[in-house]
């Protein structure tokens, strides 16, 4: 190009960024104006006072927090408002349509849309057009607004020939993506609402009924994906999911804490984030148990062994069942106690609510028992006085007739269940039970879980354990919920049913309140970090006063809060992240959260880290979902630089040779390399190591991975690092992880210690060494002491 075209390009150039800039200024122009609206709308419902009866305050309540919601959504997209435009052919004579794309829609006073959301039909040609399939496109292009202000455009022109003179001399060179992309990680995962890619595309948009398994390898944006059709779920069958929900699982609290901010960024703020170690309410299992015992646990015959053990807690007495009650001897002979088991479990009921049949039907028999000790010992006065037949006295009108009358006998049943001897007897052979006693006791009583396996071999010849296998199981009473347990436990509430006790009651209620509280301190933290991140001046004040006012009226209750606290929610949409890692049983879970199986699974098993996990989709997941299964692929990485996907590939190849790797985006900025370190010398090398990466990526993240086994002496030699997985992790700027907690996530730098202990660690240990590859964006060092391990021979030493 000429100088003169150059100069020509540039002022075009600038003059098309000015007109984009009085666009995006009406754009902002009119947000302000709707939160003015929206905040003045507030204020009316707060200042109408509390009066009123109770319908008039919760109809105040409830536009209160409509309109509070409305605000957070006007705030959350402050930031990059609107972030691309297409313009469409001219047909006919009849001039090509321009749409501008933004995070919301907006209209403008008269009605007329302004913006259109990135969700709406509408918007879809801005993400689906391609060179090859431009569809009614001319030209898509991204807009750079940075505080208001329009900094650069990119354009992707599908048809040069119907573009102006002027508009063709616009046209820039570098791809919205590859800029995106090169960025310094925060530690928090952003939205990619400017730069979905068309394969993405097609994923985030796909119907809602039926399951989406959405395979594809590290960094192909399956999280980001999955996250993006939660929002487009919502906008577009809001009716339908505001009321039941969406539910996002996750496999820790730090990778749940990366994706925090994805959905609220896109103004969706009532989606239910959790772990599957959390998937029970009032249980935050965080725990994790030996590999052996994890991949029993996750087995299907365990739903049997449940089964076997509820059934074990049922029981007949050895021979009669004896009772002194008040003094007396009850007798219920062996044979009707038997009966009545068999009556309550004929019932179909589950346990806890079976037991209140027993409960009834013991207590006639012990009331009767107790008429007929009462008739037996009138008997015996009477013989001992001599009164039988005795002249003197009138004959009874029916001798037969009972002592007691009905109402009597109903009453002494009142007087025996106050009795503790009679409660403890009946609860002896059926217990009310609550879940975490019943699989606190069976993983604890090598009587019990013995019993159990050979009820659950009875029960289905599949279910068999072997003595090693459930032996494994055993662990002591106060050791701490796995979040293997939690699927044990939600069986177990399944068979059990609700524990109406007064006890469970107020802790369920207790727990709500606390989950309650915590959501809402989530929720004010979110809005008031927002003003963090930019939002005018006024906002904070408002924001801030709305919270108070929020509090002072008590959290009100979003169908996300109700949903999380009720073990019974049915949701309309589930999307499970990380989906290779769970296990048979935790489906289950995962499948009575959403009967209707509307699902999104997101995962790549050339991944699956657990031993438990997942080998196929469909293995997994057909009995559910019976061939309703459309699988997607994603096959292009925009995390990891083709150098280090190639080590990665090289892994790859060693550990799951029937799996492809994505094909890297873009190209590294530097080699990965390989240091080798004497033995014993590794902390202080490490500390020298870390320190130049961290100088190398200057604003940005760096994890050191490192085998379970090594983890506390590579925290030790990092102090300043943060050392726990905790939700706070990545707020610092190094971590130290092991690969099966850095699943997900993402880091500028990685140095990965002790390889070849990464591949002993665990049957999957290539797996994870193939997740510790792959969640570089930048840079990737191998530390090594002894032998690097074969598959690991590209990497050049430093
Ligand atoms: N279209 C896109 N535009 C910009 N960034 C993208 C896009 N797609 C993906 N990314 C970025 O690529 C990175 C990887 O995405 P993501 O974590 O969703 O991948 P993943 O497939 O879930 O990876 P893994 O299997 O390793 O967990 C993220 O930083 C994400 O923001």
């Amino acid at each position: 190009m000429t100088e003169q075209c150059q100069g020509e390009s540039e002022q075009a150039r600038r003059s098309a960024v000015k007109a984009e800039q009085d666009y995006v200024s009406r754009l902002y122009e009119r947000l302000d104006t709707l939160r003015e609206h929206t905040r003045s709308a507030l204020r009316a419902v707060y200042e109408q006072g509390g009066g009123g009866g109770y319908a008039a305050q919760m109809e105040r309540e409830a536009a209160a927090e409509e309109r509070v919601h409305r605000l957070v959504q006007l705030s959350t997209v402050e930031n990059g408002l609107c972030f691309g435009r297409i313009d469409r052919r001219e047909v006919d004579g009849v001039i090509g349509e321009t749409h501008y794309i933004g995070r919301i829609g907006l209209r403008d006073e008269n009605h007329e849309p302004v913006l259109i959301d990135w969700r709406a039909p509408a918007a879809r040609p801005f993400y689906a057009a391609t060179p090859s399939t431009p569809g009614d496109l001319v030209r898509r292009r991204h807009l750079y607004v940075r505080d208001r202000m329009v900094v650069d455009i990119d354009d992707e022109v599908f048809d040069l020939e119907s573009l102006s003179d002027s508009d063709r001399r616009t046209l820039v060179g570098e791809a919205a993506l590859l800029a995106t992309l090169r960025q310094a990680r925060t530690g928090r995962m952003g939205d990619i609402v400017a730069t979905i890619q068309s394969e993405q595309d097609r994923v985030i948009r796909a119907s809602l009924p039926g399951a989406l398994v959405v395979q594809g390898g590290p960094g192909t944006g399956k999280t980001v994906a999955a996250l993006h059709r939660a929002a487009y779920l919502l906008y577009t069958h809001r009716s339908t999911l505001e009321r039941r929900g969406v539910l996002v699982v996750g496999p820790n609290a730090t990778f749940l804490r990366y994706i925090g901010q994805v959905l609220p960024s896109l103004g969706e703020t009532d989606v239910v984030l959790t772990t599957v170690g959390e998937l029970y309410p009032g249980i935050r299992a965080t725990a994790a148990d030996p590999p052996d015992t994890a991949v029993v646990k996750g087995s299907l015959r365990m739903a049997e062994l449940v089964e076997a053990a509820v059934a074990d807690r049922q029981r007949v007495p050895e021979g009669d069942l004896v009772i002194t009650a008040d003094g007396t001897k009850l007798r219920v002979d062996h044979a009707t106690c038997a009966r009545l088991r068999e009556r309550a479990r004929g019932l179909g009921l589950p346990h806890n609510k079976a037991r209140k049949l027993f409960v009834n039907e013991m207590l006639w028999e012990l009331a009767h028992a107790q008429d007929d000790q009462l008739a037996q010992s009138l008997r015996e006065v009477e013989e001992a006085e001599g009164l039988l037949d005795h002249p003197d006295l009138p004959e009874l009108e029916n001798p037969d007739a009972p002592l007691r009358t009905e109402e009597d006998t109903a009453y002494a049943r009142e007087t025996l269940w106050a009795d503790p001897a009679v409660r403890a007897a009946i609860d002896g052979l059926w217990p009310l039970l609550t879940p975490e006693q019943l699989v606190s006791d069976l993983l604890s009583d090598p009587g019990l879980l013995e019993s159990a396996t050979a009820g659950a071999a009875e029960l289905r010849s599949h279910a068999e354990f072997s003595p090693d296998e459930w032996r494994s199981l055993l662990r002591p009473p106060d050791a701490p919920w796995t979040a293997s347990d939690v699927p044990l436990l939600d069986e177990a509430a399944e068979l059990l049913g609700e524990d109406d006790s007064e006890e469970q009651a107020r802790q369920r209620a207790e727990e709500q309140r606390r989950r309650e509280e915590e959501n809402y301190a989530r929720g004010v933290l979110e809005v008031t970090g927002l003003v963090e991140d930019g939002l005018p001046a006024d906002d904070l004040l408002d924001t801030a006063r709305i919270a108070e006012r929020h509090r002072d009226s008590g959290p009100a209750q979003t169908t996300a809060d109700r949903a999380a606290a009720d073990r019974e929610w049915a949701y309309g949409h589930v999307i499970v992240d990380e989906a290779q890692e769970l296990s048979e049983m935790a489906w289950r879970v995962v499948m009575r959260r959403v009967p209707t199986r509307s699902l999104t699974v997101v995962g790549d098993l050339a991944q699956t880290g657990s031993a438990a996990g997942a080998r196929s989709w469909h293995a997994m997941l057909d009995r559910y979902v019976h061939g309703r299964l459309h699988e997607e692929r994603l096959l292009v990485n925009y995390r990891t630089p083709a150098q280090i996907m190639e080590v990665a590939a090289d892994v790859l190849r060693e550990v799951a040779p029937e799996q492809d790797p994505p094909e890297s985006v873009r190209d590294g900025e530097s080699a990965p390399r390989a240091v080798r370190v004497s033995p014993g010398a590794l902390a202080g090398e490490l500390r020298a190591l870390v320190a130049a990466e961290l100088a190398a990526i200057g604003e940005g993240r760096l994890a050191v991975l490192t085998p379970a086994a090594r983890h506390a002496a590579t925290a030790a030699a990092l102090p300043d690092a943060a050392a726990e997985a905790t939700p706070d992790a990545l707020d610092n700027p190094v971590a130290v992880l092991t690969p099966t907690q850095s699943k997900g996530l993402e880091f500028d730098a990685v140095v990965v210690v002790d390889p070849a202990g990464v591949l002993d660690a665990s049957p999957t240990g290539g797996h994870d060494l193939y997740v510790a590859i792959t969640r570089a964006t930048r840079r990737l060092t191998v530390v090594h002491e002894g032998e690097l391990p074969r598959m690991l021979g590209r990497l050049a030493h430093a």
